[in-house]
């Protein structure tokens, strides 16, 4: 899958899937692919005619040429210069209104992914960079959701993947060679309660392995140190505090330690969050969503990237949600900054897996 439709000199193509059309998708999507067309053939895919006047809206100057899908399956995907913006039409069943979501354009916002996914296995895109889209509405649309990660795992034939956020943070930024923070997680978008029985040894050691595997690969990291968090105040206190840190999480660090990952834990989630470790690390692993995406989110939001791992393509995505809050304000008020970053996190790990 995902194979590579460059040519020397030409920019890499990456679809981006504006998101929920009522959120601030669309608009951080059109002024991050505009600020970054010289260094990458960004390809929107979302409802073409709505991208157009949003585009004019925000700034005259951004040209958006439509392309049905049709048409791009039959005669391919032309190559066009930085003058203009291509966007792929995915129609949307309903009138947008900015901040008010409205379920009959959830299957439309879907149909972008499963595009994206065409895309990738045809050839026409080197990556996809997702805008964020609105997890409610595709529920209420009928169709059971959970997330893109999750979705891109099962309809890619792919058992397992990881979910990866990254940035730098704000007390380093402009420090030459500044490292970047990353924290994947051992589950995703589940409810609390059914954390603890969703870990298992066999289950933890695949997601060391695929984390070791990526940043070796599309992050050119010679040789990963990843910390792992335990999942009980205090790692479990000895078994005082819980039993998963001695019962699954050591197990699965001694495997994946025994098959040459450099894995070390389980530490404590409220102390290795320091630079005293953060400094030994180029990955923390945290067990569910809320231990470790906050301290992301407070270290660096706004500039991080959510990475899918463990898929056979590239998908980078924002730090942050459809903020609806602010698409009913009106234009201008979102920051594209986790957009642009995301764009540039595909970019560069384009250029670290050329064979992807
Ligand atoms: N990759 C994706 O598709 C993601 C989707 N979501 C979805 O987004 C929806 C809303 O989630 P919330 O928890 O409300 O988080 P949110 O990130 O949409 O909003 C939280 C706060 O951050 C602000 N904010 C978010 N993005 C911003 C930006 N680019 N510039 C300036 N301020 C920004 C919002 O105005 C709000 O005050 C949910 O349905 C969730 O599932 C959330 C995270 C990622
Ligand atoms: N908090 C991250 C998040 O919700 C993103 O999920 P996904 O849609 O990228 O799977």
């Amino acid at each position: 899958m995902g194979a590579s439709n460059q040519s020397a000199g030409r920019r890499p193509v990456l679809a981006l899937t504006v998101g929920e059309p009522a959120g601030i998708g669309p608009e951080i999507a059109l002024r991050a692919a505009w600020q970054r067309r010289h260094e990458a053939n960004c390809v929107l895919l979302g409802d073409a005619a709505y991208l157009a006047m949003l585009a004019h809206d925000i700034e005259p100057a951004i040209r958006v040429s439509a392309l049905s899908s049709q048409a791009v399956r039959n005669a391919g995907l032309p190559y066009f210069g930085p003058d203009r913006l291509i966007a792929i039409d995915v129609p949307l069943a309903a009138h947008v209104v900015a901040g008010q979501l409205d379920h009959l354009n959830g299957r439309s916002v879907l149909a972008t992914l499963d595009l994206a996914l065409e895309g990738l296995k045809a050839g026409w895109f080197s990556a996809m960079v997702t805008a964020p889209l609105q997890k409610s509405t595709i529920n209420d649309a009928g169709i059971a959701f959970t997330g893109h990660t999750e979705y891109l795992a099962l309809h890619s034939g792919t058992e397992q993947v990881v979910m990866m956020l990254a940035g730098v943070p704000a007390q380093t930024l402009g420090a030459a060679a500044a490292p970047a923070l990353r924290v994947a997680l051992a589950t995703t978008h589940l409810p609390l309660q059914q954390v603890a029985a969703a870990l298992s040894v066999d289950g933890l050691l695949r997601t060391l392995t695929i984390i070791d595997h990526d940043l070796k690969t599309k992050f050119g990291l010679a040789a990963p140190r990843i910390l792992v968090c335990g999942l009980n105040p205090h790692a479990g206190e000895n078994g005082y505090l819980g039993r998963e840190e001695i019962d699954v999480i050591a197990p699965a660090l001694a495997a994946a330690q025994a098959a040459g990952i450099d894995a070390r834990g389980p530490y404590p989630a409220d102390t290795v969050f320091q630079p005293k470790y953060l400094q030994e690390a180029d990955c923390v692993l945290a067990m569910y969503h809320d231990q470790g995406l906050p301290v992301l989110k407070y270290a660096t939001f706004g500039r991080g990237v959510n990475i899918t791992l463990g898929l056979p393509f590239i998908r980078t995505s924002v730090d942050h949600g459809t903020a609806l809050d602010l698409a009913a304000q009106g234009l201008g008020r979102a920051d594209s900054g986790s957009m642009l970053a995301a764009i540039d996190s595909a970019l560069a790990m384009i250029a670290a897996s050329p064979t992807l």
